[in-house]
């Protein structure tokens, strides 16, 4: 199904100076001469050709075109680049005129989707295409970079490996017992290998988490009973940062979710708009609904006051938020301080917040996370499929361990085995792949 041409504008559709139309499918090139001045059907190979596209006898535009002929192409099938003008009209034309000649508007993601069916990419550096797409600062293009390259499809295919020798071993004892040479497998002389690649597993799902909240910020929450300068030092840590990038609606005051970029560090506020209830607040949203937003948080800011001493309700907040990634802030410092608590002193109403902003950008210091050969995986699906595999391989240990047949232990492997197959889009169902190439952009 896939020999019909396909076609897109793979760049923006604003006025530039060039646009591009991106055509890919079987007999592409004879497809384009039908309808190109310049000879392309006959060069052998990735060559530019000056032209007219032309309707008919009609010049429609000057153009270039490139020709990538062969398998060795981005979607592993023949492919034309028309370098048309960038007017937005003409750009439309050109298109157009490709399509009432017989090409199909490509859908989203599909260019890059033919990549991946005709095996020149697999699904990790498919969405590392779409990473780099949507990548807004250096760390994201690096790490999109090097998943492009194939750095994730490296590692995941080392942790199969390492699996399938320990299936093996199991499957060889299985199928020839009575084989004087083959030493009879127990359950605990599995466990060194396996054990071993379940720490390699759960260090790159760590290493993973750290990058995401680089990546797409630390989700904070400030909390405190009324009146200790949860807004006060909202507006500070707002005032801190240079520029917003993100919608900030209106007025501080209206503010429900919200980005504050400290350096490399960016907190994505939730329910700011939660902290202007005065009173009850804490009451009103219940514990379910307190504990629900503090659990959603990755940083959790518990504001008292230090100027009065602590009373019931700062115990309740100090006790609820005790399990979380917390960050005690004693406020009002200029007032002098009452409180005996461990936490970090400062006036939001003087703005003097360095020693809270400077400790936040230390304990999200991810320098060492972003070495050219960190292992971590790019997205969700990526890391809850990595969680899956150690769950399994866990499981399998832990059979090891209450000495269970190894016969039994297999299919906790092979489960394992799976979830790394699947990171790789190897087996992936069809409803799965157009989920994940739909995200894309048109033209990719
Ligand atoms: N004009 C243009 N610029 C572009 C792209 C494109 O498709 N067209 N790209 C699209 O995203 C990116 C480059 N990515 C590409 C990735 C692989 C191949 C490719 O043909 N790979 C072959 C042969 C490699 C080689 O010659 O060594 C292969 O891997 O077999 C081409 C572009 C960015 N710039
Ligand atoms: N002296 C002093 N006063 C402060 C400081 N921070 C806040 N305040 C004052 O404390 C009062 C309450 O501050 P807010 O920031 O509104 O406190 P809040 O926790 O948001 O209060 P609610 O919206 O009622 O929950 C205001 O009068 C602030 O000016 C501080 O660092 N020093």
């Amino acid at each position: 199904m896939n020999d019909d041409i396909i076609a897109a504008i793979a760049t923006s559709r604003l006025e530039a100076a060039i646009s591009i139309i991106r055509l890919s499918g079987k007999d592409v090139i004879a497809f384009v001469q039908s309808f190109f001045s310049g000879r392309i059907i006959d060069k052998k190979t990735q060559t530019l050709t000056y032209g007219y596209i032309m309707d008919g006898d009609e010049k429609v535009d000057e153009c270039l075109v490139s020709i990538y002929r062969g398998k060795h192409t981005f979607t592993g099938e023949e492919m034309v680049e028309i370098n048309c003008h960038g007017g937005v009209f003409i750009t439309r034309k050109v298109f157009n005129l490709c399509i009432r000649k017989g090409a199909r508007l490509a859908q989203r993601g599909e260019f890059s989707k033919r990549a991946f069916l005709n095996g020149r990419i697999d699904l990790s550096q498919a969405e590392a295409i779409s990473d780099m797409v949507t990548a807004n600062n250096d760390e994201a293009a690096k790490l999109a970079l090097r998943g492009i390259q194939g750095n994730i499809s490296h590692f995941i295919k080392d942790l199969k490996e390492d699996l399938i020798q320990i299936i093996t071993q199991i499957e060889v004892n299985i199928d020839y017992p009575e084989y004087d040479d083959v030493e009879e497998l127990t359950a605990e002389k599995l466990l060194p290998r396996s054990v071993s690649l379940r720490e390699k597993m759960d260090d790159i799902i760590q290493r993973s988490r750290h990058v995401s909240l680089m990546k797409d910020g630390i989700s904070t929450v400030i909390v405190g009973k009324p009146n200790v300068g949860k807004s006060s030092l909202l507006n500070a840590l707002l005032d801190e940062e240079k520029a917003i990038v993100t919608d900030i609606a209106g007025t501080t005051r209206d503010i429900v979710e919200g980005t504050i970029r400290l350096d490399s560090v960016v907190l994505n506020m939730i329910d700011t708009a939660g902290i202007h209830e005065t009173k009850e607040t804490i009451e009103k949203m219940g514990v379910e609904k307190s504990l629900s937003l503090i659990d959603k948080a990755d940083l959790v800011l518990v504001v008292v006051d230090g100027s009065s001493p602590l009373d019931e309700e700062d115990q309740r907040i100090l006790e609820k938020t005790k399990d979380t990634n917390r960050i005690i802030i004693i406020n009002k410092a200029d007032l002098g301080c009452v409180v005996d608590l461990e936490g970090i002193q400062i006036s939001a109403k003087e703005m003097k917040i360095d020693a809270l902003t400077n400790y936040i950008k230390d304990s999200f210091d991810f320098s060492s996370m972003n070495g050219q050969d960190a292992q971590v995986v790019a997205n969700e699906r990526q890391l809850s499929l990595l969680m899956k595999a150690s769950k399994s391989l866990d499981a399998a240990i832990s059979a090891m361990r209450l000495s269970v047949p190894v016969d039994l232990i297999v299919e906790d492997l092979y489960d394992s085995w799976n979830a790394l197959k699947e990171i790789l889009g190897e087996q992936a169902k069809e409803d799965l792949l157009d989920e994940l190439f739909s995200r894309f952009c048109v033209g990719k």
